[in-house]
């Protein structure tokens, strides 16, 4: 057994009621010190996959094994995981220093350890100074951060957050990113993040787990998922992307848009029907003539860094495009790519 293994998912299956599973036969490994993150539209089974961990709710089948034992029936004050809620459930009425000593006074701590425990994890936050703070005097990112120390002082070897950033406006969750990411670091242990978030997910994690009904869709490192996407759902979830459905003709050659192209994949049927990606970044705007492809502008935003620019083939399609060039909405342009540009999918659901 691998002992860099620290959780491991055979075959769970997890009904709430006599209805379709949330989660539907999954098995997964992951390994200790890594920042994990569990990325899916609202109600793909992401949190009901922490709760699991955590102990607060048992598989309907299948086992769960923490370090290589089982703890199916393992209660959750005895597994050495702690968790960051959405809302980070502090409380209210016990300043800072209390609510980061509350799970260590239950756990009759003596008090020596418990004043530098705390303090140890609230330095590991920035909040040294802060422990007489009441928690209505602490901002939004502060009460995150006092959240955090409060899962961290138990020194858990897996510690997880259920969207801890989602309550925070934008520039604070991009600070908050950083420092999550930081803090994993220095702590070395293992981090399970949840959101929907893509831009998130792709920022901070080692790895990603895209969810999709209750099943694992893809796993991989940020830019496997996001230049690798196994189907149309990860290539639409992770990142805009234009996906279209194409033949494929042979090995390096695939047919889109009533033209075939030279691509870098191979090991498909011949006529297989595929779906493509070709991400708005990789394509390249130019005249009619130089083009690969000819498109009408439909819409141009101007997004900062880029022009966004809709456009459409002559057979329907939609090319969505990110530009430092401007065209005009009506003019008709060339879109070049190259090769490797073009990504090649299976096509899912078995259409
Ligand atoms: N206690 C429960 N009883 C019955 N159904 C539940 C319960 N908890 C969750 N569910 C259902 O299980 C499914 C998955 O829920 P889960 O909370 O795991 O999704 P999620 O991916 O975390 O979604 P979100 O992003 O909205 O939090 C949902 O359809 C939800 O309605």
């Amino acid at each position: 057994m691998d002992d860099r293994v620290i959780i491991r998912f055979e075959h769970v299956t997890k009904r709430y009621d006599d209805d379709a599973p949330v989660l539907d036969d999954v098995s997964f490994e992951m390994e200790r010190g890594k920042f994990y993150t569990l990325l899916g539209p609202s109600g793909c089974g992401k949190t009901t996959i922490l709760r699991l961990i955590a102990g607060f709710i048992e598989p309907t089948k299948g086992d769960i094994y923490f370090h290589g034992q089982r703890i199916n029936h393992v209660p959750s004050n005895k597994r050495r995981v702690n968790t960051v809620f959405q809302d980070y459930a502090l409380f209210p009425h016990l300043n800072v220093f209390e609510n980061v000593a509350f799970g260590l006074r239950i756990k009759k701590i003596p008090e020596a350890d418990i004043e530098r425990k705390v303090k140890e994890a609230l330095r590991f936050v920035n909040l040294e100074g802060y422990e007489q703070r009441a928690i209505h005097e602490m901002s939004g990112g502060q009460r995150q951060r006092v959240a955090i120390a409060r899962a961290i002082v138990n020194e858990p070897d897996v510690l997880l957050l259920d969207e801890p950033l989602s309550a925070l406006d934008l520039k604070l969750r991009t600070e908050m990113q950083y420092e999550l990411r930081e803090l994993q670091r220095r702590l070395g242990i293992t981090f399970i993040f949840v959101t929907h978030d893509q831009e998130e997910a792709l920022a901070m994690s080692d790895e990603i787990f895209v969810l999709n009904k209750g099943k694992i869709e893809q796993r991989g490192t940020p830019k496997d998922i996001y230049d690798e996407p196994v189907n149309r759902f990860v290539a639409d979830f992770i990142g805009e992307s234009n996906i279209i459905t194409g033949v494929m003709m042979d090995d390096f050659v695939v047919e889109f848009a009533n033209q075939q192209f030279t691509c870098v994949d191979r090991g498909f049927a011949k006529n297989e029907r595929v779906d493509i990606v070709i991400r708005p970044e990789d394509l390249e705007l130019t005249t009619v003539e130089r083009g690969k492809l000819r498109v009408r502008v439909d819409s141009v935003l101007f997004r900062g860094v880029h022009y966004e620019l809709c456009c459409y083939d002559a057979y329907g399609n939609e090319w969505l495009v990110h530009s430092t060039k401007k065209a005009e909405i009506g003019e008709e342009i060339g879109l070049h790519f190259e090769p490797e540009a073009i990504h090649v999918m299976k096509r899912s659901g078995g259409e």
